[in-house]
Formats: structure tokens, C-alpha cells, sequence
């Protein structure tokens, strides 16, 4: 897809008011929902040509562990996904009390079948399984979600490119880059330092050359940082924490907060907003991801894409020798 300018996103929204018509311009909607699309579109003929040239498919193993409601959307999301682009995927839906020893054999397996080229083990994982011990026996080459030490670090080392990078932190990289944000030279403030969104994300904005700053809990004053900044992505788990004044005239804003309010209008009984005052901040910023529709997608499109890559590294390697 051609990159497109952030201001041809949409139009600026006139708004009438008696008799006299004054023109508030908003910022442009970031459409992750349709920039994820476009990105599947790509992949689907990824896969086609892949499977054309070695005969064979790209396969995503999807573990979960317990029955969480949100973890279970998720993974179903992502087989769908899977389906739509052509990806096999291999289930194992275990039981919240499965061991770690248990889980880590599932894993091992996964390492060693040849039909799988990446393994998403989907978290959070239950409290008294430990993580990075999951994570990291994750083969490095097969780590589609970018959580094993050795990717990284790689990233941390700012040097070389790491085989995969996470998903989410991939994503707003992507949708900055698809709709024409100019990242080099510019400032970001990163809001929030997780390791699975925060600090990846910090990681490749100065990789793609810009100035970076990473806001925390501990950040006297925020505003202060995020007002400076020409792109914005927060990832704090607060609703709609960041305000309009928070924010410099302009400034590129990516949300990847997902926050349930209660809604007693909503079927649901709550909606999701995100870290940052959607409404108010549209009044102020250049560009902006809405919740839900922005982010959130492309965390899943970016998996798939890193399933793709890491099964034409492997196929595209063994057919050619
Ligand atoms: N192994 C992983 N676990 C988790 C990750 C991850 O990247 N890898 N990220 C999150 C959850 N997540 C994917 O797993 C995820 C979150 C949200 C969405 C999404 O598309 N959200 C929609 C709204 C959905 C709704 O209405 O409920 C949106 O924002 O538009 C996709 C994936 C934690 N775990």
C-alpha cells in the first residue's frame, strides 16, 4: 500500500453553529482496523507465493493456558486470522493448573515440528507458572511474538535487527510508517516501560532515529515531556489518562491502551477506551488511533506477518539447498 499523509486521513469536520459556520479542524483518524486489513491482504499473498514456490504452508502454534475471557477472544481472533491468510494453526488449550514442567514439554514439541514456524504462548500466564522460563524456551528462530531474551536484547542492542519484534510495539511502528509519519529526527515520548510494549517501542523509534524519552509511574510531571513531543504513544493501562492539555498542537498520537469502563448503555455492560481522552484530544492532535480499531489489529496482524517471515526463512533456506 502507498504510504499515506497523515492529512489525507480525513477530512477536518466543519461544525455549524446559528447562522454563523466555524471550522474546528480535528485530527485525523489513524484507521487500524483497515491498515490491519491491508497488511492480512499482503500476508494472504505471502503465504500463496510461498506455498507455490516450496509446496508447503506457514503453521502458528497457539498455546493458552486457563479460561480467562479475554485471553480466550484473543486466540480465537488469532485463529481466525490464521484462516483468513492461509496460516495453519496448532492448538493446545490447556488447563489452569497444568504445570510447568508440563508446558514447558508442550513447548519443546513445538520447537521440534517441522510444520511449525512460530509459537505464540499467550499471556498472561497463570501465577504459579513463571514466565520467562516459558518465554524463553521458546526457540529463538520460532519466537513470532519477540519475547525471548536473545530478540530482545538484539533490539536493546540497537545494532542489528533481532529475528522478531514484539507484535504490538511492530504495530504502531507500522501504522506510523503506512500512514506516512516521518519518525527520524522528530521526538517521541513513549508512556510506559513494559517490557512487552513500553520499552520495545522506545527501542525502535530511536532505532528509526528519533529523539526518544520514556515516561513512567515515577515521571515527576508527564505532561510536561509529552507536551513537547511530535509522536506520542501511550501504553499505560490508565483510561483515557492522557488529557488534551497533555499534548503539543499536531502531535501524532498512538494509543495502545485497552480499557473496559462500565457502560450500562453498552450491550456489553462496558466499552473500551483507551490511555489517552479520545474526544478531547482530537480537538489538539495532528493524527490520532481510536480504540477500539487502531492498535489493537495490528498486534494480530503483525503476528501473522512474523509467522510468514519466519516460515520463508526456514522453507525458502531448505528448498534452496
Ligand atoms: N502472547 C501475547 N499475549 C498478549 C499480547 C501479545 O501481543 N502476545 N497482547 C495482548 C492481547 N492481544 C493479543 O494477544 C490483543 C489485544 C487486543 C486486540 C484487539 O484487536 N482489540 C480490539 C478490541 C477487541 C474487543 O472489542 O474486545 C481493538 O483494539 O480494536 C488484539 C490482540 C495481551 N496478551
Amino acid at each position: 500500500m502507498e504510504p499515506q499523509k497523515a492529512d489525507q486521513l480525513a477530512a477536518p469536520q466543519a461544525v455549524g453553529n446559528a447562522g454563523a459556520v466555524a471550522e474546528e479542524k480535528v485530527a485525523d483518524v489513524i484507521d487500524g482496523k483497515a491498515i490491519a486489513a491491508q497488511l492480512r491482504k499482503e500476508i494472504g499473498q505471502g503465504v500463496e507465493s510461498l506455498k507455490a514456490e516450496t509446496g508447503k504452508v506457514p503453521g502458528l502454534a497457539v498455546v493458552l493456558v486457563g479460561s480467562r475471557k479475554d485471553s480466550q477472544t484473543y486466540v480465537r481472533s488469532k485463529k481466525k486470522a490464521c484462516v483468513e491468510v492461509g496460516i495453519k494453526s496448532f492448538d493446545a488449550d490447556l488447563p489452569e493448573d497444568v504445570s510447568e514442567d508440563e508446558l514447558l514439554k508442550i513447548v519443546t514439541d513445538f520447537n521440534a515440528n517441522p510444520e511449525v514456524h512460530g509459537i505464540l504462548i499467550q499471556l498472561p500466564l497463570p501465577s504459579h507458572i513463571n514466565e520467562q522460563r516459558i518465554l524463553s524456551a521458546v526457540s529463538v528462530e520460532k519466537d513470532v511474538d519477540g519475547f525471548h531474551p536473545v530478540n530482545v536484547g538484539t533490539l536493546a542492542m540497537q545494532q542489528r535487527d533481532p529475528l522478531f519484534v514484539a507484535c504490538t510495539p511492530a504495530g504502531c511502528i507500522e501504522l506510523l510508517q503506512r500512514t506516512g509519519v516521518q519518525i527520524a529526527g522528530k521526538y517521541a515520548v513513549v508512556l510506559g516501560r513494559s517490557k512487552t510494549v513500553g520499552m520495545p517501542a522506545a527501542l525502535l523509534l530511536q532505532k528509526l532515529n528519533a529523539t526518544v524519552t520514556v515516561v513512567h509511574s515515577r515521571t515527576p510531571n508527564p505532561a510536561e515531556h509529552t507536551r513537547r513531543a511530535d509522536i506520542v504513544i501511550a501504553a499505560i493501562g490508565k483510561a483515557e489518562f492522557v488529557k488534551a492539555d497533555w499534548l503539543k498542537p499536531g502531535a501524532v498520537v498512538i494509543d495502545v491502551g485497552i480499557n473496559a469502563v462500565d457502560d450500562p448503555s453498552d450491550k456489553r455492560g462496558y466499552r473500551l477506551v483507551g490511555d489517552v481522552d479520545y474526544k478531547e484530544a482530537r480537538k489538539v492532535a495532528g493524527a490520532i488511533t481510536p480504540v477500539p480499531g487502531g492498535v489493537g489489529p495490528m498486534t494480530i496482524a503483525v503476528l501473522l506477518q512474523n509467522t510468514l517471515k519466519s516460515a520463508k526463512r526456514t522453507l525458502q533456506a531448505s528448498s534452496s539447498s
